[in-house]
Protein backbone atom coordinates (compact mmCIF):
# COMPACT_ATOMS: atom_id res chain seq x y z
CA UNK A 1 0.00 0.00 0.00
CA UNK A 2 3.16 2.34 0.51
CA UNK A 3 4.35 1.94 -2.80
CA UNK A 4 3.36 4.79 -4.28
CA UNK A 5 4.03 7.40 -1.35
CA UNK A 6 3.30 11.13 -2.57
CA UNK A 7 6.59 12.66 -1.09
CA UNK A 8 5.72 16.00 -2.77
CA UNK A 9 2.57 16.28 -1.58
CA UNK A 10 3.98 14.86 1.98
CA UNK A 11 6.85 17.16 1.97
CA UNK A 12 4.30 20.68 1.34
CA UNK A 13 1.93 19.05 3.76
CA UNK A 14 4.77 19.28 5.92
CA UNK A 15 6.51 22.31 5.42
CA UNK A 16 3.69 24.47 3.74
CA UNK A 17 4.27 27.66 1.66
CA UNK A 18 3.94 31.59 3.52
CA UNK A 19 1.18 33.48 1.83
CA UNK A 20 0.90 36.98 1.87
CA UNK A 21 -1.06 38.37 5.01
CA UNK A 22 -4.81 40.16 4.87
CA UNK A 23 -4.83 43.66 6.13
CA UNK A 24 -6.17 42.83 9.51
CA UNK A 25 -5.24 38.73 10.20
CA UNK A 26 -6.57 37.51 13.49
CA UNK A 27 -3.56 37.34 15.70
CA UNK A 28 -2.74 34.16 17.43
CA UNK A 29 -0.68 33.73 21.22
CA UNK A 30 0.50 30.29 21.47
CA UNK A 31 0.15 29.13 24.96
CA UNK A 32 2.81 26.58 25.69
CA UNK A 33 6.04 25.93 23.67
CA UNK A 34 4.64 22.43 22.98
CA UNK A 35 5.33 19.64 20.63
CA UNK A 36 2.31 19.80 18.77
CA UNK A 37 1.89 23.62 18.26
CA UNK A 38 4.01 23.66 15.29
CA UNK A 39 2.24 21.00 13.61
CA UNK A 40 -1.40 22.19 15.17
CA UNK A 41 -1.06 25.94 14.28
CA UNK A 42 2.09 27.80 13.64
CA UNK A 43 2.77 25.67 10.47
CA UNK A 44 -1.36 26.30 9.10
CA UNK A 45 -1.01 29.67 9.68
CA UNK A 46 1.59 30.27 7.63
CA UNK A 47 -0.38 28.95 4.81
CA UNK A 48 -3.44 31.22 5.64
CA UNK A 49 -3.98 34.63 4.83
CA UNK A 50 -5.76 35.64 7.55
CA UNK A 51 -4.10 34.85 10.54
CA UNK A 52 -0.65 34.95 12.17
CA UNK A 53 1.22 33.74 14.93
CA UNK A 54 1.56 37.37 17.39
CA UNK A 55 3.26 35.45 20.23
CA UNK A 56 4.29 32.36 22.23
CA UNK A 57 4.31 31.67 26.22
CA UNK A 58 6.42 29.17 28.09
CA UNK A 59 7.30 28.62 31.69
CA UNK A 60 10.45 29.54 31.00
CA UNK A 61 11.68 32.54 29.49
CA UNK A 62 15.13 30.76 27.52
CA UNK A 63 12.58 28.08 26.57
CA UNK A 64 10.21 30.58 24.95
CA UNK A 65 12.69 33.26 23.27
CA UNK A 66 14.41 29.72 21.67
CA UNK A 67 11.19 28.65 20.43
CA UNK A 68 10.10 32.25 19.09
CA UNK A 69 13.63 32.16 17.50
CA UNK A 70 12.74 29.48 15.52
CA UNK A 71 9.13 29.38 14.96
CA UNK A 72 9.52 32.87 13.61
CA UNK A 73 7.05 34.38 16.76
CA UNK A 74 8.00 37.82 16.79
CA UNK A 75 6.78 38.23 20.60
CA UNK A 76 7.66 36.00 23.34
CA UNK A 77 6.41 35.63 27.14
CA UNK A 78 8.35 33.85 29.61
CA UNK A 79 8.50 32.81 33.25
CA UNK A 80 5.56 32.25 36.04
CA UNK A 81 3.17 34.59 34.64
CA UNK A 82 4.02 34.06 30.92
CA UNK A 83 0.81 31.85 30.18
CA UNK A 84 -1.83 35.17 31.55
CA UNK A 85 0.72 37.72 30.34
CA UNK A 86 0.06 36.27 26.69
CA UNK A 87 -3.50 36.40 27.31
CA UNK A 88 -4.03 39.70 28.72
CA UNK A 89 -2.46 41.17 25.56
CA UNK A 90 -4.94 43.08 23.97
CA UNK A 91 -3.36 42.53 20.62
CA UNK A 92 -4.45 38.38 20.58
CA UNK A 93 -7.70 37.80 19.41
CA UNK A 94 -6.87 33.70 19.66
CA UNK A 95 -5.30 31.45 22.22
CA UNK A 96 -3.85 28.12 21.30
CA UNK A 97 -3.77 25.99 24.09
CA UNK A 98 -1.43 22.74 23.46
CA UNK A 99 -0.59 22.41 27.51
CA UNK A 100 -0.91 19.02 29.25
CA UNK A 101 -4.93 17.82 29.13
CA UNK A 102 -5.53 18.60 33.01
CA UNK A 103 -4.21 22.28 32.39
CA UNK A 104 -6.76 22.53 29.34
CA UNK A 105 -9.50 23.88 31.34
CA UNK A 106 -7.89 26.65 33.40
CA UNK A 107 -6.42 28.00 30.53
CA UNK A 108 -8.69 28.29 28.45
CA UNK A 109 -11.62 29.29 30.99
CA UNK A 110 -8.92 32.49 31.40
CA UNK A 111 -8.52 33.14 27.56
CA UNK A 112 -12.44 32.67 27.50
CA UNK A 113 -12.63 35.50 30.25
CA UNK A 114 -10.38 37.51 28.60
CA UNK A 115 -12.05 37.60 25.83
CA UNK A 116 -10.39 35.43 23.45
CA UNK A 117 -11.05 32.92 20.84
CA UNK A 118 -9.69 29.87 21.52
CA UNK A 119 -8.42 26.75 19.77
CA UNK A 120 -7.51 23.90 22.38
CA UNK A 121 -6.14 20.59 21.87
CA UNK A 122 -8.16 17.62 22.40
CA UNK A 123 -9.39 16.06 24.95
CA UNK A 124 -10.60 19.27 25.27
CA UNK A 125 -10.41 18.38 29.54
CA UNK A 126 -10.23 16.50 32.19
CA UNK A 127 -13.93 15.39 31.92
CA UNK A 128 -17.32 16.28 31.07
CA UNK A 129 -17.99 18.43 33.36
CA UNK A 130 -15.28 20.79 32.95
CA UNK A 131 -16.15 20.79 29.21
CA UNK A 132 -19.75 22.01 29.87
CA UNK A 133 -18.59 25.11 31.75
CA UNK A 134 -16.13 26.15 29.34
CA UNK A 135 -18.70 26.20 26.37
CA UNK A 136 -21.00 27.35 28.69
CA UNK A 137 -18.74 30.51 29.13
CA UNK A 138 -17.51 30.76 25.27
CA UNK A 139 -21.31 31.24 24.47
CA UNK A 140 -21.70 33.60 27.69
CA UNK A 141 -19.27 35.53 26.09
CA UNK A 142 -20.27 35.28 22.54
CA UNK A 143 -16.58 33.54 22.01
CA UNK A 144 -15.71 30.99 19.58
CA UNK A 145 -14.46 27.35 21.12
CA UNK A 146 -12.99 24.89 19.27
CA UNK A 147 -11.65 21.32 20.96
CA UNK A 148 -8.80 20.98 18.40
CA UNK A 149 -9.37 17.23 16.99
CA UNK A 150 -7.73 17.33 13.43
CA UNK A 151 -9.09 14.08 12.02
CA UNK A 152 -12.38 15.42 12.16
CA UNK A 153 -12.03 18.45 9.55
CA UNK A 154 -10.29 16.01 6.87
CA UNK A 155 -11.97 15.06 3.53
CA UNK A 156 -10.86 11.13 4.04
CA UNK A 157 -13.29 10.87 7.09
CA UNK A 158 -16.20 12.63 5.47
CA UNK A 159 -15.85 10.01 2.32
CA UNK A 160 -15.81 7.20 4.83
CA UNK A 161 -19.14 8.48 6.05
CA UNK A 162 -20.54 8.96 2.77
CA UNK A 163 -19.39 5.69 1.54
CA UNK A 164 -21.92 4.14 4.30
CA UNK A 165 -24.06 6.86 4.32
CA UNK A 166 -24.44 6.41 0.40
CA UNK A 167 -26.52 2.57 2.00
CA UNK A 168 -25.67 0.10 -1.17
CA UNK A 169 -23.27 -1.34 2.02
CA UNK A 170 -26.15 -1.69 4.22
CA UNK A 171 -26.70 -0.82 7.65
CA UNK A 172 -23.45 -0.94 10.44
CA UNK A 173 -22.97 -3.88 12.64
CA UNK A 174 -20.22 -3.60 13.67
CA UNK A 175 -17.11 -1.16 14.39
CA UNK A 176 -13.62 -1.94 15.94
CA UNK A 177 -10.67 0.06 16.20
CA UNK A 178 -7.25 -0.06 17.52
CA UNK A 179 -4.94 3.11 18.20
CA UNK A 180 -1.00 1.83 19.75
CA UNK A 181 1.60 3.44 19.90
CA UNK A 182 5.41 1.78 20.61
CA UNK A 183 5.12 4.53 23.84
CA UNK A 184 8.71 3.87 25.51
CA UNK A 185 10.42 4.78 22.17
CA UNK A 186 7.86 7.71 21.18
CA UNK A 187 7.87 9.20 25.09
CA UNK A 188 10.18 9.95 27.88
CA UNK A 189 9.37 8.56 31.34
CA UNK A 190 7.71 11.96 32.57
CA UNK A 191 5.60 12.33 29.32
CA UNK A 192 2.69 14.63 30.35
CA UNK A 193 0.73 10.93 28.86
CA UNK A 194 1.97 8.83 31.94
CA UNK A 195 0.93 11.66 34.58
CA UNK A 196 -2.48 11.22 36.18
CA UNK A 197 -2.12 14.87 37.56
CA UNK A 198 -2.05 15.65 34.24
CA UNK A 199 -4.41 14.49 32.69
CA UNK A 200 -2.75 11.50 31.42
CA UNK A 201 -3.38 8.26 30.16
CA UNK A 202 -3.87 5.66 26.94
CA UNK A 203 -7.75 6.44 26.87
CA UNK A 204 -7.03 10.20 27.49
CA UNK A 205 -4.52 10.49 24.70
CA UNK A 206 -5.43 8.16 22.16
CA UNK A 207 -9.28 7.32 22.90
CA UNK A 208 -10.44 10.51 21.00
CA UNK A 209 -9.97 9.08 17.92
CA UNK A 210 -11.19 6.27 17.37
CA UNK A 211 -14.46 6.95 19.69
CA UNK A 212 -15.12 10.09 18.19
CA UNK A 213 -14.91 8.45 14.56
CA UNK A 214 -17.17 5.65 15.32
CA UNK A 215 -20.15 8.25 16.75
CA UNK A 216 -19.28 10.32 13.27
CA UNK A 217 -19.86 7.55 11.28
CA UNK A 218 -22.89 5.80 12.92
CA UNK A 219 -24.25 9.43 13.85
CA UNK A 220 -25.29 8.15 17.32
CA UNK A 221 -23.95 7.94 20.95
CA UNK A 222 -22.97 4.65 22.70
CA UNK A 223 -23.74 3.27 25.47
CA UNK A 224 -20.27 1.81 27.28
CA UNK A 225 -21.06 -1.53 28.66
CA UNK A 226 -17.56 -2.52 29.85
CA UNK A 227 -13.75 -1.61 30.21
CA UNK A 228 -10.76 -2.95 31.41
CA UNK A 229 -7.47 -1.27 31.75
CA UNK A 230 -4.20 -2.18 32.16
CA UNK A 231 -2.24 0.29 34.18
CA UNK A 232 1.20 1.94 34.06
CA UNK A 233 1.05 3.65 37.34
CA UNK A 234 -1.78 4.19 39.27
CA UNK A 235 -4.91 5.95 37.44
CA UNK A 236 -2.73 5.99 34.87
CA UNK A 237 -3.85 3.31 31.58
CA UNK A 238 -1.36 2.01 29.55
CA UNK A 239 -4.01 0.05 27.50
CA UNK A 240 -7.43 0.12 27.58
CA UNK A 241 -10.05 -2.16 25.93
CA UNK A 242 -14.09 -0.39 25.44
CA UNK A 243 -16.83 -2.04 24.60
CA UNK A 244 -19.50 -0.22 24.07
CA UNK A 245 -22.92 -0.44 21.99
CA UNK A 246 -24.30 2.53 19.48
CA UNK A 247 -27.61 2.82 18.53
CA UNK A 248 -28.63 0.57 20.92
CA UNK A 249 -27.36 -2.52 18.45
CA UNK A 250 -24.36 -2.26 17.13
CA UNK A 251 -21.91 -3.55 19.43
CA UNK A 252 -18.03 -1.77 18.75
CA UNK A 253 -14.72 -2.11 20.29
CA UNK A 254 -11.95 -0.15 20.83
CA UNK A 255 -8.50 -0.60 21.97
CA UNK A 256 -5.65 1.95 23.13
CA UNK A 257 -2.55 0.80 23.84
CA UNK A 258 0.69 2.95 24.40
CA UNK A 259 2.50 -0.06 24.88
CA UNK A 260 2.11 -2.14 21.68
CA UNK A 261 3.13 -5.98 21.83
CA UNK A 262 6.38 -7.06 19.47
CA UNK A 263 5.96 -8.33 16.41
CA UNK A 264 7.79 -11.58 14.34
CA UNK A 265 9.41 -14.46 16.25
CA UNK A 266 9.59 -14.32 19.69
CA UNK A 267 7.53 -10.56 19.39
CA UNK A 268 10.75 -9.13 19.41
CA UNK A 269 10.56 -7.08 16.33
CA UNK A 270 9.21 -3.45 17.75
CA UNK A 271 5.38 -2.18 16.33
CA UNK A 272 6.12 1.46 16.17
CA UNK A 273 2.14 2.01 15.51
CA UNK A 274 -0.98 0.36 15.10
CA UNK A 275 -3.83 2.01 13.37
CA UNK A 276 -6.71 -0.04 12.60
CA UNK A 277 -10.54 1.35 11.91
CA UNK A 278 -13.18 -1.71 10.32
CA UNK A 279 -16.73 -0.66 10.26
CA UNK A 280 -18.45 -3.89 9.44
CA UNK A 281 -22.05 -3.74 7.18
CA UNK A 282 -24.25 -5.84 6.14
CA UNK A 283 -22.74 -6.35 2.74
CA UNK A 284 -19.39 -5.28 3.28
CA UNK A 285 -16.49 -4.16 5.23
CA UNK A 286 -14.98 -0.35 4.94
CA UNK A 287 -11.81 -0.11 7.09
CA UNK A 288 -9.82 2.99 7.08
CA UNK A 289 -5.88 2.95 7.64
CA UNK A 290 -4.47 6.14 9.27
CA UNK A 291 -7.19 7.70 10.85
CA UNK A 292 -5.35 9.59 13.02
CA UNK A 293 -3.14 11.64 10.74
CA UNK A 294 -5.09 10.83 7.27
CA UNK A 295 -3.10 13.94 5.54
CA UNK A 296 -0.07 12.09 5.60
CA UNK A 297 -1.08 9.38 4.26
CA UNK A 298 -4.34 7.08 4.24
CA UNK A 299 -6.12 4.76 2.35
CA UNK A 300 -9.88 3.72 2.74
CA UNK A 301 -10.76 0.01 1.86
CA UNK A 302 -14.07 -1.36 0.76
CA UNK A 303 -14.43 -4.48 0.76
CA UNK A 304 -17.84 -6.26 -1.00
CA UNK A 305 -19.39 -9.43 0.24
CA UNK A 306 -19.18 -10.84 -3.14
CA UNK A 307 -15.32 -10.19 -2.54
CA UNK A 308 -14.50 -7.54 -4.14
CA UNK A 309 -12.56 -4.87 -3.33
CA UNK A 310 -11.29 -1.05 -4.10
CA UNK A 311 -9.44 1.46 -2.37
CA UNK A 312 -10.47 4.97 -2.55
CA UNK A 313 -8.05 7.93 -0.74
CA UNK A 314 -8.96 11.59 -0.68
CA UNK A 315 -6.94 14.50 0.24
CA UNK A 316 -9.12 17.18 -0.94
CA UNK A 317 -13.06 17.37 -1.01
CA UNK A 318 -14.87 17.28 -4.16
CA UNK A 319 -16.32 21.00 -3.50
CA UNK A 320 -15.33 23.34 -1.13
CA UNK A 321 -12.19 24.49 -0.21
CA UNK A 322 -8.98 22.64 0.62
CA UNK A 323 -5.90 21.35 -1.30
CA UNK A 324 -4.48 18.20 -1.96
CA UNK A 325 -1.34 18.94 0.63
CA UNK A 326 -3.25 20.71 3.05
CA UNK A 327 -3.09 19.11 6.59
CA UNK A 328 -6.41 18.15 8.20
CA UNK A 329 -4.59 21.14 10.91
CA UNK A 330 -4.91 23.24 8.55
CA UNK A 331 -8.35 22.55 7.26
CA UNK A 332 -9.60 23.11 10.91
CA UNK A 333 -7.83 26.29 11.16
CA UNK A 334 -10.12 27.17 7.85
CA UNK A 335 -13.23 26.25 9.99
CA UNK A 336 -12.16 27.91 13.03
CA UNK A 337 -11.11 31.22 10.92
CA UNK A 338 -14.76 30.82 9.68
CA UNK A 339 -16.58 30.60 12.23
CA UNK A 340 -14.68 33.57 14.29
CA UNK A 341 -15.39 35.69 11.13
CA UNK A 342 -18.78 34.60 11.09
CA UNK A 343 -18.89 32.57 7.81
CA UNK A 344 -20.57 29.46 7.92
CA UNK A 345 -17.76 26.79 8.04
CA UNK A 346 -17.65 23.54 5.72
CA UNK A 347 -17.19 21.71 8.98
CA UNK A 348 -17.36 22.25 12.61
CA UNK A 349 -17.63 20.18 16.07
CA UNK A 350 -20.01 21.71 18.41
CA UNK A 351 -19.97 21.60 22.11
CA UNK A 352 -22.30 18.92 22.10
CA UNK A 353 -20.11 16.84 20.29
CA UNK A 354 -17.20 17.76 22.55
CA UNK A 355 -19.03 17.21 25.47
CA UNK A 356 -20.35 13.90 24.32
CA UNK A 357 -16.97 12.91 23.90
CA UNK A 358 -15.68 13.71 27.40
CA UNK A 359 -19.00 11.95 28.95
CA UNK A 360 -17.75 8.41 26.97
CA UNK A 361 -14.41 8.76 27.94
CA UNK A 362 -15.35 9.67 31.86
CA UNK A 363 -17.91 6.77 31.43
CA UNK A 364 -14.96 4.41 30.71
CA UNK A 365 -12.63 5.40 33.41
CA UNK A 366 -15.71 4.56 35.56
CA UNK A 367 -16.43 1.58 34.10
CA UNK A 368 -12.58 0.45 34.50
CA UNK A 369 -12.73 1.97 37.90
CA UNK A 370 -10.32 4.84 37.79
CA UNK A 371 -10.45 7.65 39.98
CA UNK A 372 -12.30 10.49 38.71
CA UNK A 373 -10.39 12.78 36.02
CA UNK A 374 -9.56 15.86 38.20
CA UNK A 375 -12.55 17.74 39.95
CA UNK A 376 -10.79 21.46 40.13
CA UNK A 377 -11.95 24.22 41.81
CA UNK A 378 -14.48 25.92 39.62
N1 LIG B 1 -4.32 17.21 17.83
C1 LIG B 1 -3.28 16.42 17.71
O1 LIG B 1 -3.04 15.87 16.66
C2 LIG B 1 -2.39 16.23 18.89
C3 LIG B 1 -2.74 16.78 20.09
N2 LIG B 1 -1.94 16.68 21.18
C4 LIG B 1 -2.40 17.33 22.43
O2 LIG B 1 -1.61 18.49 22.63
C5 LIG B 1 -1.37 18.68 24.01
C6 LIG B 1 0.12 18.81 24.25
O3 LIG B 1 0.79 17.66 23.81
P1 LIG B 1 2.35 17.66 23.43
O4 LIG B 1 2.64 18.82 22.54
O5 LIG B 1 2.69 16.33 22.94
O6 LIG B 1 2.99 17.90 24.85
P2 LIG B 1 4.34 18.64 25.29
O7 LIG B 1 4.76 17.97 26.53
O8 LIG B 1 5.27 18.75 24.15
O9 LIG B 1 3.82 20.10 25.58
C7 LIG B 1 3.07 20.43 26.68
C8 LIG B 1 3.38 21.86 27.07
O10 LIG B 1 2.67 22.10 28.25
C9 LIG B 1 3.39 23.01 29.07
N3 LIG B 1 3.22 22.69 30.48
C10 LIG B 1 2.64 23.48 31.38
N4 LIG B 1 2.62 22.93 32.61
C11 LIG B 1 3.23 21.74 32.47
C12 LIG B 1 3.54 20.70 33.38
N5 LIG B 1 3.21 20.78 34.67
N6 LIG B 1 4.20 19.63 32.89
C13 LIG B 1 4.52 19.53 31.60
N7 LIG B 1 4.24 20.49 30.69
C14 LIG B 1 3.62 21.59 31.11
C15 LIG B 1 4.82 22.98 28.58
O11 LIG B 1 4.96 24.28 28.14
P3 LIG B 1 6.14 25.26 28.53
O12 LIG B 1 6.70 25.44 27.21
O13 LIG B 1 5.43 26.39 29.13
O14 LIG B 1 7.07 24.58 29.48
C16 LIG B 1 4.87 22.08 27.38
O15 LIG B 1 5.47 22.70 26.29
C17 LIG B 1 -2.05 17.51 24.72
O16 LIG B 1 -3.31 17.93 25.14
C18 LIG B 1 -2.19 16.45 23.65
O17 LIG B 1 -3.30 15.61 23.86
C19 LIG B 1 -0.71 16.08 21.11
C20 LIG B 1 -0.30 15.50 19.94
C21 LIG B 1 -1.12 15.49 18.75
O1 LIG C 1 -3.09 13.28 19.70
C1 LIG C 1 -2.21 12.47 19.59
O2 LIG C 1 -2.05 11.85 18.40
C2 LIG C 1 -0.91 11.17 18.05
C3 LIG C 1 -0.25 10.51 19.22
O3 LIG C 1 1.03 10.14 18.82
C4 LIG C 1 -0.16 11.39 20.43
O4 LIG C 1 0.24 10.63 21.55
C5 LIG C 1 -1.43 12.05 20.74
O5 LIG C 1 -1.27 13.03 21.72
Amino acid sequence: MFEFLPLGRILKTTNPPAVEKSSAPLRFGVVGASRIAPDAVIKPVRCHADTLILAVAARSERRAQSYAQKWRIPKFYGGQNAYQDLIDNPDIDVVYIGLPNALHYEWTMKALAAGKHVLCDKPIADNEEETQRMFALAQEKNLVLLEAWQPRFHPALHRVKAIIDEGSLGKIVKMYAHFGLWGDLQFKKDDIRYNYGLGGGALMDLGPYPLNIMRYLSSSEPTVLSAEATCRSENVDRRMEVHMTFAESIPATVIVDFALEGWGPLKLLPQWLKLVFRVECENGVVEYFNYALPSLYHYITITTKDGKSRVEKVYKPAEGKGEEWWSAYRYELEAFVDKVRGREPQVWRTAEDSINSMRIIDAAYTKACFAPRSRRTH
